[in-house]
């Protein structure tokens, strides 16, 4: 079974995310799944400080358009981090596969190419039940760990320092 190392923070060991501006794109495909996991990372960042206004949010079409959102994200607004939230479920075909990899390439580019760090929040499923268990079900919430991966990537951008480990 997967764990779910950050589902479950321990807030005393996160950064204040008060001073940080944050973006999530969240695709509209699957918005059962999708809506789940962008409450986990809103209600995350906001027990960890962040201020509401400082949080903007833009919908797209479908994961595959997760990477143009977050690029024209990262050139419009002053942030220090971009959530891109997505599920990917398996079909009959190998649409899947170019769909994963193409938001994963995208990302891994725009990490590479902005000094913005942007937190791959794709689900990629064999099943919607396999999405359901992860976010907001018996395996944690992905928003939530991607959160705390914003805040954390947040503060490296800033400072040029990561946050302390907590020892594992
Ligand atoms: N099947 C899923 C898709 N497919 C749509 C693509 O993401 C894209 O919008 C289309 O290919 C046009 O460029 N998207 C998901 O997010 N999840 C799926 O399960
Ligand atoms: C992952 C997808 O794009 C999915 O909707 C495609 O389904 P199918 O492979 O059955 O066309």
């Amino acid at each position: 079974m997967a764990t779910t190392n950050l589902t479950y923070y321990d807030k005393t060991t996160i950064p204040n995310a008060n001073s940080f501006r944050f973006g999530i794109v969240v695709s509209e495909w699957n918005p059962e799944i999708t809506q789940n996991l962008k409450k986990g990372a809103i209600e995350t960042l906001l027990d960890c400080g962040a201020q509401e206004k400082n949080i903007i949010f833009w919908d797209v079409p479908g994961s595959f358009e997760l990477v143009f959102g977050c690029k024209k994200m990262i050139q419009t607004q002053k942030l220090d981090a971009v959530i891109a939230i997505g599920n990917v479920i398996q079909g009959e075909t190998k649409h899947f596969d170019f769909v994963c990899e193409g938001v994963t390439q995208g990302i891994v580019d725009l990490n590479i190419k902005y000094d913005i760090p942007v937190i791959f929040c794709v689900l990629t499923d064999n099943t919607i039940q396999q999405s359901l268990d992860r976010s907001g079900g018996k395996l944690g919430n992905k928003g939530i760990e991607c959160a705390i991966a914003a805040i954390k990537m947040a503060v490296l951008k800033n400072t040029g320092k990561p946050t302390e480990s907590i020892g594992f």
